[in-house]
């Protein structure tokens, strides 16, 4: 039916490419500010910029406008093996990966107007209040939770039933919802850590410790994307040129004032250039925007030299990277069908969809629960976590292991031995995700070329003190734990106890044999951050300061998730949002009281 829509205004033919967002590319032509990447941060910026009806703003995308079936929740892993990912992958780390095609995880990222906010699962989690008082506390002033608390609440409307009103949003671009169906299977996991003492809680609110079912990025149950929140009406603004498939190249600074004085960028293999007359904005991710700082001259200097790229700027861009790993194998076993299961998916499904009834198609691949604990093991602070619990009442069984467990890239052996015979049961997954890793990684560039993707190194589980492998441990100690409550014990839950291939010389659940099955599968949830760091002028790992501004250049900022400083309590979609909100403002007030601000 080529009348479906989703929102009133979009019509099917959005299942072409580029049907919308139909522009052309621009040769030499001057903006106020252009922003790279439209990505979750990069559109909030757009959009907030584009209010100054006298500012002319050029958003430039590597990828494609969003399709009509992005809108469609539970096929969230199904992007990664579109164009919509950019398709890295991590370098191959010893004693790391071991259950892994070619022992390399699989680090997706979007590529499209709407970036990662079009692949992502849309889990909506804004981060401990901790977490920015620690931004602040290492030298970065305005960035504390009660800074930040207004962007938190300005980027979102709220609409879940269970919410701390007065910390949350509600006349945001952003939409927030409970999913519409959940399992019996969910209901249990939040009764079990009921029994274990723990709140059901807003976990966006005033307290994050405890348990509740998950808050989503929808829109009437449908994906509610950084293009649908902030761009598609900012579009019809007549200050706003958005240009698809535009791969940004390099930064052009001056190389005697070092100002950045425009970009290159390239589309169907040829060249055009854009010049900013205040400012150049990167938000082209944690992958990205350091790339493109290293391609333009500015990043550390015995690195660029190895690639001859001049260096205007010598600065450790990308040396420090954190992520937030995760464990997909603890499975457990139910003696009742109360979980999702394939042969409940049919025609019917999408029929409820389309006249907007409760249905499958709206739930996030399966994630129903999270749950925030302190184990007391990265820190003593009892009103900050140091593990977050997934739930999934399914599990990378509930697609007969075709879509899921690929996007993890987990080998046909590991899936056959663990999973292939458990396709038929009733099984749920609880993935533990360590939220303040000690182990960090880094980026390099692979060729400076930048159609080459960057070399990114993952360095999982290497810390000095082995801690991240003992909160793993922990974690998964207090996920058997869960599993012996009344609640779960009620269907006769049982954690699968097949080996994990390889692992089979240690003593099934003893601490040496889980650091072996989590050097086997652990994977990432594709937090990335800290590439493009924000801190004071004294900290030596810092690119920006406070406003986001890159050290040594002039008209230079970077605003996205690589300026995050340290891991937060949340997925990163929030954050990255929160960012670029945070960023116009900060911009907005540097131009309004002077034309030329102060560098
Ligand atoms: C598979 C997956 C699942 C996730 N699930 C969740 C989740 O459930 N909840 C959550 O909170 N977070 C989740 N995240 C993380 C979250 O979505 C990202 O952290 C967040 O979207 C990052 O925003 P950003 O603005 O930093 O970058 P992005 O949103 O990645 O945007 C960067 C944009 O820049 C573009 N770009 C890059 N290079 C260039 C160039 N040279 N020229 C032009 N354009 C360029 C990219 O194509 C992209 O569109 C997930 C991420 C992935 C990949």
């Amino acid at each position: 039916d080529v009348n479906v829509t989703t929102d009133g205004s979009r019509r099917a033919k959005l299942l072409i490419y580029g049907s919308d967002y139909d522009d052309k590319p621009i040769n030499g032509e001057e903006f106020d500010f252009i922003i790279v990447g439209a990505g979750s941060a990069g559109s909030a910026i757009a959009n907030r910029l584009s209010e100054i009806a006298q500012w002319k703003i050029l958003l430039l995308e590597a990828g494609y406008p969003p399709v009509e079936v992005h809108d469609m929740p539970i096929l969230a892993p199904v992007f990664q093996f579109t164009p919509y990912n950019w398709k890295n992958l991590m370098e191959k780390q010893d004693y790391m990966s071991l259950g892994l095609e070619d022992q390399r995880m699989s680090w997706p990222r979007g590529k499209g107007i709407g970036g990662s906010s079009l692949i992502n699962y849309m889990i909506h989690v804004r981060g401990n209040r901790l977490d920015y008082d620690k931004w602040a506390a290492m030298g970065n002033p305005g960035w504390s939770y009660d800074d930040l608390l207004p962007y938190f609440m300005k980027l979102e409307e709220t609409r879940t039933r269970h919410q701390d009103s007065q910390y949350r949003g509600h006349e945001g671009y952003v939409k927030v919802e409970d999913v519409p169906i959940r399992t019996r299977s969910a209901e249990t996991f939040i009764e079990a850590l009921q029994q274990m003492g723990y709140s059901y809680v807003d976990y966006n609110g005033y307290q994050q410790i405890g348990v509740s079912y998950v808050q989503a990025t929808l829109q009437d149950s449908r994906r509610c994307s950084a293009e649908k929140a902030y761009l598609r009406k900012a579009q019809e603004r007549g200050n706003l040129k958005i240009i698809k498939k535009a791969l940004v190249t390099k930064v052009i600074i001056n190389p005697i004032t070092l100002e950045a004085e425009g970009v290159e960028y390239e589309r169907d293999g040829m060249y055009y250039t854009a010049k900013a007359r205040k400012e150049v904005i990167l938000s082209a991710g944690a992958f990205h925007s350091p790339q493109l700082l290293m391609l333009s001259g500015i990043g550390p200097r015995y690195h660029l030299s190895e690639l001859d790229i001049p260096v205007l700027k010598d600065l450790p861009v990308g040396q420090k990277m954190y992520d937030h790993l995760s464990f997909p194998e603890l499975v457990i076993t139910l003696n009742e069908s109360i979980v999702f299961k394939a042969s409940s998916f049919g025609i019917n499904e999408f029929k409820q969809y389309f006249s907007n009834q409760p249905s499958l198609i709206s739930t996030l691949g399966g994630v129903e629960a999270l749950a925030y604990l302190n184990l007391n093991l990265t820190n003593r602070n009892p009103t900050y976590p140091d593990v977050e619990l997934i739930f999934m009442g399914g599990g990378l069984h509930s697609d007969f292991g075709l879509i899921t467990r690929k996007t993890f890239r987990i080998t046909d052996r590991m899936y056959n031995r663990i999973w292939k015979p458990i396709e038929n049961e009733n099984a749920c997954q609880i993935l533990p995700m360590l939220v303040h890793p000690k182990s960090y990684g880094y980026i390099k560039l692979k060729s400076k070329d930048p159609h080459v993707q960057p070399k990114l190194y993952g360095n999982y589980l290497t810390d000095a003190y082995n801690e991240d492998v003992r909160t793993f441990i922990a974690s998964i100690r207090a996920i058997q734990e869960i599993i012996q409550t009344p609640a779960f014990q009620r269907y006769n839950a049982q954690l699968l106890d097949t080996p994990v291939p390889g692992c089979e010389l240690f003593r099934f659940d003893s601490d040496p044999y889980w650091e072996c099955a989590l050097r086997h599968l652990a994977v990432t949830l594709h937090h990335q951050v800290a590439t493009c760091k924000m801190g004071p002028k004294y900290d030596p790992e810092a690119i920006v300061d406070s406003s986001l501004r890159v050290y040594g250049i002039k008209r230079l900022r970077v605003a996205d998730a690589s300026v995050i400083p340290l891991p937060v309590t949340a997925h990163t979609n929030v954050p990255a949002y929160m960012i670029g909100e945070k960023a116009s403002d900060i911009i907005k007030q540097d131009y309004m009281y002077s034309p030329y601000p102060n560098y």
